[in-house]
């Protein structure tokens, strides 16, 4: 929809999303997928040979932001039309700050489960306990979203809640 080409996702697991996206993009399109835990991709990398996409993903085995610092440093810097974040929720802000340096004026950050579960419209008693750090980080993260600027955003309440950020300048 985007004619998207070079894309970056944040948290690969075992990479269900990372082949939708790989699908998704054309046959010279790039995806540079980080994960801290390499394990977890090689064992989706079958599914995704099998796919025929696998030239299109450069798997870092990094943490998160370790990895952003490096990018921003490079010169130039690489330039992406989309960014999918799905890796450990308290630290979406701080990936935002920096993808916002790395996404194209045009281009898409896309959150994944901002509306964790539904608990950011709850009561913190009426959260479980081990989902309350995250809900608070994500309920930040929700208010700064909305109230910055430089991005439009659109929240889709699919799955776990999705909130697209269109960055505007
Ligand atoms: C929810 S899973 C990703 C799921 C995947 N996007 C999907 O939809 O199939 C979260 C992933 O984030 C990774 N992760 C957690 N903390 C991280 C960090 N600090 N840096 C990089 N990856 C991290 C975990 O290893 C895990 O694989």
């Amino acid at each position: 929809m985007m004619n998207a080409k070079d894309t970056l996702e944040l948290g690969v697991f075992t990479g269900y999303s990372l082949l939708t996206t790989a699908l998704a993009l054309p046959e010279d399109g790039r995806i540079t997928a980080i994960d801290i835990d390499k394990e977890a991709y090689e064992l989706g990398q079958e599914f995704i040979k099998n796919a025929g996409v696998d030239h299109k993903i450069n798997f870092i085995q990094s943490d998160g932001l370790q990895a952003l610092d490096k990018m921003l440093n490079k010169n130039p810097r690489p330039e992406f039309d989309f960014a999918f974040v799905d890796a450990n929720k308290t630290n979406y802000a701080n990936a935002y700050e920096r993808l916002m340096k790395l996404v194209k004026i045009g281009g898409i950050i896309a959150f994944d489960n901002t509306l964790w579960f539904g608990y950011v419209a709850e009561e913190e008693e009426d959260v479980p306990e081990h989902l309350r750090v995250c809900r608070k980080a994500l309920m930040e993260l929700n208010k700064q979203l909305a109230s910055d600027p430089h991005i439009e955003i659109s929240q889709v309440s699919i799955g776990d809640g999705v909130t697209l950020c269109r960055r505007l300048m």
